[in-house]
């Protein structure tokens, strides 16, 4: 009894200390008094009557600032979409702005010491590494033939038994994308096939451990302060004990496979594990690192497509400009692909891949953590500590940066003397830019320019709701409830 009565002192005592110390870094961080508007409007959440995003209502008040910064002091968050800051911040002056340690204890259960959540050499390693692999060209074609494979076994199929249903059937582009670069991203990265977009197969248990960990994460970002998390966290329980457990599926899967291959070896050496295996010998930083590309290959190739042919469905003069730019590169047969050669031809269609992704970019924000006090360029002071984000979402609808038809989609605004040119990459972050510049970047076009020529040469594809889009918590933009289309196959005779 005394034991009991002992553990139980220990326990209480812990627990409250525990709790006064995070509060009291709670208070020394943030200003949960602030009562601006903004804050206010922040707190009561009554932004939620005019805004059915918090993007659109962050995106509503730059628009309305006359240097595009704006701070939610309740947050310690300074939000911005001023090309210059971004330039700054993701360029000229890095170093002060690292992910910090803040976004590495949220993804730090999940990610360990992956590229994308580490910072100094632990990131410059792997950096170094990984632009080598992505870059060659073996490994490009490599990304090419997945992609191909997959689109000829799983998602034309899928589309044509869709089309051939008698009764309008209806699927969600956001689930079949979402399963569709999941697979993608699999081969390429561990060399292995969930198969999780064939029919009859039951969800893959990885692929769902995946969806709760990133929706999990995504609501310990949201939370007021870490506090709440990290306490149910040593508690384990609720929210923080159905994430444990997905991380743990996520992990011994990826365990398995890496064990597997060394059992094996390396047999191709063309995916991005035996690649890296050649130069690490620790299994754990192998794991973490190839959970890092899974991460960051999958929802943002779906999020990406899915836009697209939301925009293309409402914009039926863009989509017969990229059936007549295909034929005319291709050649008029349906089922002919292109190769990385002919991709690098297909001008409009890039151009409308660029221009969905600045209404709609996959990741919508994206924060740092300031190491030391600094002055951005348009004069805001941030206070060492001070997360500052920058804002895709928001930049792509100013007026001041895309002019005064901003808001519409229009990939003539990317075309210059008949050829698709590159925007600076900090008037359009979607891959960031600078030195952490996304290193899949050339892959995920490559991956969307295939899947978007293979289905729209086949199919008519109608997006059914059209309301505005309300995206669901997550580390990548994800349209809740899913976009729903029907799927006809193409009149060839027009
Ligand atoms: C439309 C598709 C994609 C978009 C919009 C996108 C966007 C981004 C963004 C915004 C970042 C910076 C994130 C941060 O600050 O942590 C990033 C980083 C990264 N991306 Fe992508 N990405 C896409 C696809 C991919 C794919 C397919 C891969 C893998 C093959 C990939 C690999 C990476 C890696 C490894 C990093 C970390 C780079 C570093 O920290 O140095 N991405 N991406």
């Amino acid at each position: 009894m005394e034991l009991q009565v002992l553990i139980f002192f220990i326990f209480v005592t812990f627990t409250t200390t525990f709790l006064l110390f995070s509060l009291s870094l709670f208070i020394i961080h943030l200003n949960p008094c602030c009562n601006c508007d903004t804050c206010t409007t922040f707190i009561t959440r009554s932004w939620t009557t005019s805004f059915v995003n918090l993007s659109d209502w962050y995106t509503h008040l730059i628009r309305n600032s006359p240097t595009g910064t704006i701070h939610v002091h309740v947050l310690n968050n300074i939000i911005t979409a001023n090309p210059d800051n971004v330039e700054f911040m993701i360029k000229t002056n890095f170093e002060n702005y690292p992910k910090g340690k803040p976004f590495s204890d949220i993804l730090g259960d999940l990610l360990g010491r992956g590229i994308f959540n580490v910072d100094g050499r632990c990131w410059m390693f792997q950096r170094k590494l990984a632009s080598l692999e992505l870059g060659s060209l073996s490994i490009r074609s490599h990304a090419l033939n997945v992609v191909l494979k997959e689109i000829d076994s799983r998602l034309v199929p899928y589309f044509s038994a869709v089309a051939d249903n008698n009764n309008d059937a209806v699927l969600d582009l956001q689930d079949v994308f979402r399963r569709f670069s999941f697979d993608v991203i699999c081969k390429f990265s561990f060399g292995f096939d969930p198969g999780s977009l064939e029919p009859l197969l039951p969800v893959f248990e990885l692929e769902s451990a995946f969806d709760e960990c990133s929706r999990l994460c995504a609501e310990r970002a949201m939370a007021p302060s870490p506090l709440v998390w990290k306490i149910k966290r040593f508690f384990n329980v609720g929210s923080e004990k159905k994430l444990k457990s997905a991380i743990s599926i996520v992990k011994r899967t990826a365990d398995q496979v890496i064990k597997k291959r060394r059992e094996t070896g390396s047999d191709s050496g063309s995916d991005l594990l035996s690649r890296f295996m050649g130069s690490i010998s620790d299994d754990d930083y192998l794991r973490d690192i190839v959970i890092s590309f899974l991460l960051a290959g999958r929802d943002t190739v779906a999020s990406g497509l899915t836009c697209f042919f939301l925009l293309l469905s409402q914009n039926p003069k863009v989509l017969n400009k990229i059936r007549e730019e295909s034929d005319r590169v291709i050649g008029p047969t349906r089922e002919a692909v292109a190769g990385l050669g002919e991709l690098k031809h297909l001008h409009y269609l890039h151009a409308a891949l660029h221009e969905s992704m600045r209404l709609y970019p996959p990741v919508q924000f994206d924060s740092k953590f300031a190491k030391h006090d600094d002055v951005l360029p348009d004069g805001t002071f941030v206070k060492r500590g001070s997360r500052v984000t920058y804002h895709p979402y928001a930049m792509g609808r100013m007026e001041r940066i895309w002019g005064a038809d901003s808001l519409e989609f229009k990939p003539e605004r990317w075309i210059r003397d008949g050829e698709f040119k590159q925007e600076r990459a900090y008037k359009y972050p979607v891959y960031q830019g600078g030195v952490r510049v996304c290193l899949g970047k050339e892959m995920s076009l490559v991956e969307m320019a295939s899947v978007a020529l293979c289905l729209i040469r086949r199919f008519d594809v109608s997006v059914v709701n059209h309301s505005q889009l309300r995206f669901a918590p997550g580390l990548t933009a994800t349209v809740s409830g899913g976009v729903h289309a029907t799927v006809r196959r193409r009149d060839l005779s027009q």
